[in-house]
């Protein structure tokens, strides 16, 4: 355990009453943001540090990433002052298909509008007005959260100091897209879906379950499935990996929501910094603030080549690597790595020598 002390944080509830306009036209009549904060906003402001949670994360990051916060962590909230919030969509608090839609006096479940990366980075947005926060030192995420990074660098370049985009690509490939899709598919196949208006109480359990077992084993690689578990049984039925799986899928269940599901996949499908924009390459190239992208060796989502496009487009960016087999999820395993490497790029940030690798 990293704490020396106990860590106080700040849990917040952030209401618009202003309509959110969406990306897609959509319209949401008014939005909630749930947040964290851990430390405190010095006086000149200039310490805030934002983290962005990935699909299934929540604004309790020093929950789902214990390792980052504490002195001399990546997160130190003696001298940062740390923000993350529930992203638009998702189902721990901000607005999403669980949520109560004003118009209908009923909660949205597959009417929910569609979102993108954009729309979370907008309202994270609000957040920080509302917060009082001009600037941002440090924008950190992994996985979905990577994908908010790099839109905050496009979005809002004059609003950030940096970034630290990891376990990512600039636009969702083929591969993912279809994963993503097979995921929803085991979520419409179950015969609780109805079309998505389930009683939330009765969510389709056994797709929303399998969605996530494919899901862990994009997650992880071969080689860590193969060192763990190889072809011992659990009992004469059930091997160790079938084991691990469904206690994956079942622990979801409890925790996670079938259209919150389908609302976030798609909106990571969606994501394309080139997007609307003049071009992809374009996008990446104004991209001015110094980036630090963290590529996963073993990561069959989001191979290194596409960090490595990355780095090569953005021009102030450096990379570095998570070389053990763990596969994607190797940013919540190896958190002392991780955090060493965010350590470093904010003292490399503090000096103005921030394009050493
Ligand atoms: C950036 C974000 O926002 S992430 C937020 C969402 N959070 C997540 O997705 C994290 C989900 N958790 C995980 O995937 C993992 O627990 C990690 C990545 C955090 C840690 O990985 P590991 O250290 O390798 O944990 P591991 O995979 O061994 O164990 C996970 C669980 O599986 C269980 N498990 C391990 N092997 C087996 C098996 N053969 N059969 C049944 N259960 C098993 C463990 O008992 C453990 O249970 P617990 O979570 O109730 O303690
Ligand atoms: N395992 C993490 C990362 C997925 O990209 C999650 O469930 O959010």
């Amino acid at each position: 355990m990293n704490y020396i002390k106990p860590i106080s944080k700040h849990t917040g509830f952030f209401v618009s009453r202003q309509p959110f306009t969406l990306e897609s036209g959509g319209v949401l009549p008014e939005v909630t943001v749930a947040y964290r904060t851990w430390g405190r906003l010095n006086r000149d402001r200039s310490n805030a540090v934002l983290v962005c949670h990935a699909l299934t994360g929540s604004a309790d990051a020093d929950e789902w990433w214990p390792g980052m916060f504490g002195k001399g962590c990546a997160f130190d909230p003696d001298h940062d002052f740390v923000i993350c919030s529930n992203v638009l969509g998702s189902c721990y608090g901000t607005t999403g298909p669980l949520s109560v839609n004003p118009q209908s006096g009923r909660h949205y479940g597959p009417d929910f509008p569609a979102i993108t990366i954009r729309d979370m980075v907008h309202l994270q947005r609000l957040l920080l007005d509302e917060l009082g926060i001009e600037r941002l030192r440090l924008v950190v995420g992994a996985s979905l959260g990577g994908m908010q990074v790099l839109e905050w660098g496009c979005l809002y370049p004059e609003k950030v100091h940096a970034l630290m985009p990891m376990g990512i690509s600039g636009r969702h490939s083929a591969w993912c897209i279809a994963q993503s899709e097979a995921q929803r598919s085991a979520i419409m196949a179950d015969r609780e879906w109805n079309d998505g208006w389930y009683d939330p109480a009765h969510q389709p359990k056994g797709g929303l379950g399998a969605a996530r077992m494919m899901a862990m084993c994009t997650y992880r690689s071969f080689e860590n499935f193969q060192e763990r578990f190889g072809r011992k049984r659990k009992d004469s039925l059930l091997f160790q990996a079938e084991s691990y799986l469904h206690y994956q899928g079942e622990k979801l269940v409890r925790r996670f929501d079938a259209n919150t599901y389908i609302a976030l996949t798609r909106a990571m499908d969606m994501h394309d910094l080139g997007r609307g924009r003049e071009s992809y390459e374009a996008a990446l190239d104004a991209i001015r603030v110094p980036v630090a992208i963290l590529s996963i060796t073993s990561d069959i989502l989001y191979p290194p080549e596409e960090q490595e496009e990355l780095a090569k487009l953005i021009p102030d960016s450096s990379i570095g690597y998570l070389r053990e087999p763990y596969g994607h999820d190797a940013f919540l395993i190896l958190t002392d790595e991780v955090s060493a490497m965010v350590r470093q790029f904010k003292e490399r940030i503090a000096s103005g020598n921030h394009s050493a690798a």
